[in-house]
């Protein structure tokens, strides 16, 4: 994927099967989001294709759900003034028969697919911790809860693999607690995950295996123990400088909030690696760009 001439992303293979986590790892601008936006069909790579399954999908994201893929941004996207039960209802529609014409006439093939949609849309709220909330806003609901609706908005699609583009950006410990379990969760339902995150704690401890991306491409891939202590990680994330060993700490996992970088990132400024998972206040870049 190009712009101008910019790789953002150039060949990268990964391979995720049922009951994995992969971690997508990189420094900023590395090309993760870049990534997860030609799989779902939001950009239309400069060249290649994107291949799921066996088969060849288009970039059209309705017709990348239906084949079974699903995602999360990295800045929340639900529809605010729509309820948490609506939100996961919408999900589900990519699903169900009913034409334009059907839903007008309201007859019983749409009314029994619609009770069918909002039963499953309640499951979906209790499997992912907001039982209670099915009439709450979505612009009410607490940040961390808005993150789970999403999460359950993707399952509502019936997806295979999915994608979820930090999904615990901004989150406090308890709240990324939840997340975890909630991950792990989906991955023992038979789902595949692939998860990027920047908070390096969270995801050596949550996934099987690691791919850390940078100037899109691939410089390492292994499980999380091989990806932690890989110095051309470490060097891609912190360089090689007087204050490293101080920095190394980080990336261990040992110090602090546990996470890699120097310095959080102001929106729009795009530049330095977040230092926390706390801030989850980014540009806008999940292909409104
Ligand atoms: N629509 C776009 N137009 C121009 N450049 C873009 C566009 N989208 C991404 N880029 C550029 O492509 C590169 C990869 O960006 P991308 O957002 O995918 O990185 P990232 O690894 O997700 O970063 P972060 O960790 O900050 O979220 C960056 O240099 C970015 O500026």
């Amino acid at each position: 994927m190009r712009f101008g001439g910019l790789t953002a992303v150039g060949a990268v293979d990964l391979d995720v099967y049922p009951g994995e986590i992969v971690g997508l790892i990189g420094p900023n601008g590395a090309g993760k989001t870049t990534f997860f936006n030609c799989l779902t069909g939001l950009y239309q790579p400069t060249e290649g294709e994107v291949t799921f399954a066996g088969t060849i999908l288009p970039p059209r994201p309705r017709r990348v759900v239906q084949a079974g893929m699903s995602r999360t941004f990295q800045n929340i996207r639900l529809f605010a003034n729509m309820t948490a039960l609506e939100n996961v209802m919408v999900g589900r529609y990519c699903r169900t028969s009913s034409g334009p014409l059907t839903s007008i006439l309201r007859g019983p093939k749409y009314r029994r697919e619609e009770a069918e949609t909002r039963a499953r849309a309640q499951e979906l709220l209790d499997y992912v911790g907001l039982g209670g909330y099915e009439e709450h806003l979505a612009r009410n609901l607490p940040y961390g809860h808005q993150r789970r609706l999403e999460i359950a908005r993707a399952l509502a699609t019936e997806p295979k693999l999915v994608l979820l583009d930090e999904p615990t950006a901004g989150m406090n410990p308890q709240e990324t607690k939840e997340a975890t379990d909630l991950i792990f969760k989906i991955r023992d339902s038979g789902l595949a995950v692939v998860v990027i995150e920047h908070d390096m704690r969270f995801i050596f401890r949550l996934c099987n295996r690691v791919l850390c991306l940078v100037r899109g491409k691939a410089l390492v891939e292994g499980t999380p123990a091989e990806v932690q202590s890989d110095p051309r990680v470490i060097e891609a994330y912190i360089g090689t400088g007087d204050d490293e060993e101080e920095d190394l700490e980080s990336v261990d996992g040992d110090a602090g909030n546990g996470v890699v970088g120097g310095g959080s990132r102001e929106p729009g400024s795009g530049g330095s690696t977040r230092l926390d998972g706390s801030e989850g206040r980014h540009e806008d870049k999940d292909g409104d760009r």
